[in-house]
């Protein structure tokens, strides 16, 4: 929403295409919405799948399923216009299922330039287990994806008192943080 607003203001086209079929509520106006082509509910109860299983089936079939609508309303988008293609946070879409990476290059055979965005709640700066895992999150999206990338740090408003001591962080710096926050036994490993 702060992004459609900052666009606005600026005067920039931008178009916010959702990607979660689970998503519901916006407070902006959404160009396209996955939901119109396919329905999580029905791919769970047609294929016998839990909410996750069928997540990524809708995911792996987003090729085909988008590839006809977006042609549609690229027609109506000039050269300098943005697409905002917001996409379900599940890490298995950033890690072992490459069904964005067959996205991207969907999009970039379109010569559209493709950006990454990785929003990571702030509350990955609370602990250094969440730290580490935000950390690997956001590498495994780097290293997948391939593409110009930019990890955002989001609900800063939420004021954590640890946020300033991983801002800068080093092997050893995490090291130390390991030993003092855990019990493990193996941890000098
Ligand atoms: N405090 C705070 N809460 C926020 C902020 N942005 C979103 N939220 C709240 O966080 C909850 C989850 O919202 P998001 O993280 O935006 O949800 P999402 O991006 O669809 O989640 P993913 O499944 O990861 O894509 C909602 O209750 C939002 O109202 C923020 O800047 N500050």
């Amino acid at each position: 929403a702060s992004l459609y607003q900052h666009c606005e203001t600026r005067g920039r086209a931008v178009h916010i295409v959702n990607l979660d079929p689970e998503a519901e509520n916006f407070d902006y106006q959404v160009a396209m919405d996955i939901k119109e082509i396919i329905s999580l509910d029905e791919v769970m109860e047609e294929r016998k799948l839990g909410p996750n299983g069928a997540l990524i089936y809708c995911m792996e079939h987003l090729k085909e399923s988008l590839d006809d609508r977006l042609k549609e309303e690229l027609d109506n988008f000039t050269d300098d216009d943005y697409i905002v293609f917001d996409c379900p946070g599940q890490i298995e879409l950033f890690t072992y299922v490459p069904v964005f990476k067959n996205f991207v290059e969907q999009l970039k055979r379109k010569n559209i330039n493709v950006y990454v965005v990785c929003l990571l709640d702030s509350q990955f700066m609370t602990d250094v287990a969440k730290f580490m895992s935000g950390c690997m999150a956001s590498l495994s999206a780097m290293v997948q994806l391939e593409l110009p990338h930019v990890n955002i740090l989001s609900k800063m408003d939420l004021k954590y008192h640890s946020l300033f001591l991983f801002l800068v962080m080093d092997l050893p710096n995490i090291s130390e943080y390991v030993k003092s926050e855990t019990q493990n036994k193996e941890r000098k490993t």
